[in-house]
């Protein structure tokens, strides 16, 4: 069944999408991609070396992939925009996830500064996918001046824990009606398929695969389980019961 995800005029038909940090080497990023199936691939601008250098991280990253360059490193809206207009210059494309983080011990997104970021970036005509806290009234805002998806954290940055937002993640998957990308802490490929089956949109991950053991094993591993978590929410959930009920008919069994 094609099931597409369209995210501004792009039509993706991998709902995971992955980064480009913390590989052993950067030689595997390729690999990964294969492994994954994913179409969309994140990376701070500040590892792009436009002379081209071997540490120029777009060596490894398949002219096919959609690119999301992101604004790591950014501490206020207006140095987030700086990085997108550069991005964009370098040509990396109109896509652009904000991350504007202040919290150096959790890595937790400024929630303000992406909404003003979002807003200039959005009037500009970037595709904008911004990092945010799950919070309603974010979520909301950033849909009114212009976002094309909301990237809601499953935990902090790096940490492998899991969606430990579910109920927050819950609520703007149910109320926002945008893609709802859920990004960072994903840690485990049951996670990816569990914020699948609550209908989010697609998930972005990082640190699970690169610090795996076997990177291109759990890539495999994730691609599976968001494919599994996503037919699971197309097919509807059966419904959670208080009391037990019989899966077999007892009546006349025993007489
Ligand atoms: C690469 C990237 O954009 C990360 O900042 C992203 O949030 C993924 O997080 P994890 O590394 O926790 O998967």
């Amino acid at each position: 069944m094609f099931d597409p995800l369209v995210i501004g005029d792009t039509v993706l038909s991998s709902r995971l999408f992955i980064g480009t940090g913390k590989y052993s080497r950067n030689t595997l990023i390729p690999e990964v991609i294969t492994c994954s199936g994913a179409e969309v691939i994140t990376v701070a601008l500040r590892r792009v070396d436009p002379a081209g250098g071997t540490e120029n991280i777009m060596n490894h990253i398949p002219a096919h992939m959609k690119l999301l360059p992101n604004t790591s490193g950014a501490r206020t809206a207006e140095e987030a925009v700086r990085i997108a207009r550069l991005a964009r210059a370098a040509g990396l494309g109109n896509w652009v996830k904000i991350e504007v983080i202040n919290d150096q011990k959790y890595l937790l997104p400024d929630n303000l500064e992406t909404i003003r970021a979002t807003e200039i970036l959005a009037a500009e005509g970037f595709i904008v996918l911004p990092y945010m806290s799950p919070d309603l009234s974010v979520a909301l805002r950033l849909r009114d001046v212009g976002a094309a998806a909301v990237m809601p954290l499953g935990s902090p940055i790096g940490t492998n824990r899991g969606l430990r937002t579910k109920e927050l993640l819950r609520i703007l998957i149910e109320e926002v009606n945008l893609p709802i990308i859920v990004d960072a802490g994903i840690g485990r490929p049951s996670e990816a398929a569990e914020a699948m089956e609550m209908g989010a949109a697609a998930v972005l991950l990082n640190t699970a695969i690169a610090t795996a053991r076997d990177p291109l094993g759990m890539a495999e591993a994730f691609r599976e389980a968001v494919s599994a978590g996503r037919k699971a929410y197309l097919a509807g959930l059966g419904p959670v019961e208080e009391r037990a009920a019989a899966s077999s008919p007892l009546t006349g069994f025993l007489g």
